[in-house]
């Protein structure tokens, strides 16, 4: 498995860069349109298939895609940069202008899609708006190995965390994590796709309370689950 991740490693820095211009497709942005702009600027959406999605990972996502049909899901659109938080959400919360409009931000993307094409987080999120879930398709790449032949764990937190900050942001608006709670119970192979089901338990104030499992693609093995607790963010507090 390691030997095919490397092989294909030459080609897809070959290929890298291809995604610019990737077709937008329909069947996305209902509820989740009110907190991902891209209306003023055209960004490349990275949660789209490019040629280093597998097998796997391109059937879940047609499969999906073909869920968003009827409108009972909807696919999250993601952008490198602050273009995945409406511009001002992002300076009501944040409000030192230094920070959000001098060159601390100017180099600033999203963790998670700091990688080249198929090395480190390869993952689209669908959301059904009236179930107050979602789900994560994930293929971790070989640079986010900790074990060999494994994916780090912090990855794995990482991708959770990024799952559960959608699902939480979609209700709650401009949310933070506050608490993260994961058991590890299976490695998952690097390279291979999983699939995190998340969902949002309770909403006290201002608080959203997530959880989720992480599975294999044929949902036998359950990889990890976990439990998180989200802020909505208070306007008259600086988070600064
Ligand atoms: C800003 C715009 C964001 C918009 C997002 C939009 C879209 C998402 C799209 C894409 C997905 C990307 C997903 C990325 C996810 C990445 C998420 C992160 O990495 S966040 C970074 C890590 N987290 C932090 O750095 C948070 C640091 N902590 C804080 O800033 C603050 O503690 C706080 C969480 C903001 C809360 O502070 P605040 O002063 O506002 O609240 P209180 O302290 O008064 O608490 C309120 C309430 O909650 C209880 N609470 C707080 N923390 C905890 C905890 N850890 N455990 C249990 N309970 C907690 C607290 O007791 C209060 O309760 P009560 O009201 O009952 O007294």
């Amino acid at each position: 498995m390691l030997r095919s991740c490397t092989a294909g490693l030459r080609s897809l820095w070959a290929l890298r860069g291809r995604r610019e211009g990737a077709p937008r497709l329909s069947a996305d942005l209902q509820p989740a349109r009110r907190l991902f702009s891209t209306e003023k600027a055209v960004h490349k959406d990275w949660a789209l298939p490019n040629p280093s999605w597998s097998k796997d990972l391109k059937l879940l996502f047609d499969q999906f895609m073909k869920k968003c049909e009827d409108g009972s899901w909807e696919r999250l659109p993601s952008c490198k940069h602050t273009c995945t938080y409406k511009s001002e959400d992002f300076k009501t919360y944040f409000l030192d202008p230094q920070l959000v409009e001098g060159e601390g931000l100017s180099q600033a993307q999203l963790f998670t899609r700091g990688f080249e094409d198929g090395l480190g987080f390869e993952y689209v999120i669908f959301n059904n708006n009236d179930e107050k879930r979602t789900v994560c398709l994930f293929q971790g790449g070989p640079y986010l190995q900790g074990i060999p032949g494994f994916l780090h764990g912090g990855a794995i937190a990482t991708m959770i965390d990024v799952a559960f900050g959608s699902c939480a942001a979609i209700s709650g608006g401009a949310v933070m994590t506050a608490n993260l709670n994961i058991n590890f119970k299976r490695p998952v192979p690097l390279c291979s796709v999983v699939v995190i089901h998340s969902q949002l338990d309770k909403l006290e104030g201002r608080k959203l309370f997530v959880s989720c499992n992480v599975r294999s693609v044929d949902e036998k093995t359950l990889y990890s689950e976990a439990t998180g607790l989200f802020i909505k963010l208070d306007p008259k507090k600086s988070s600064t």
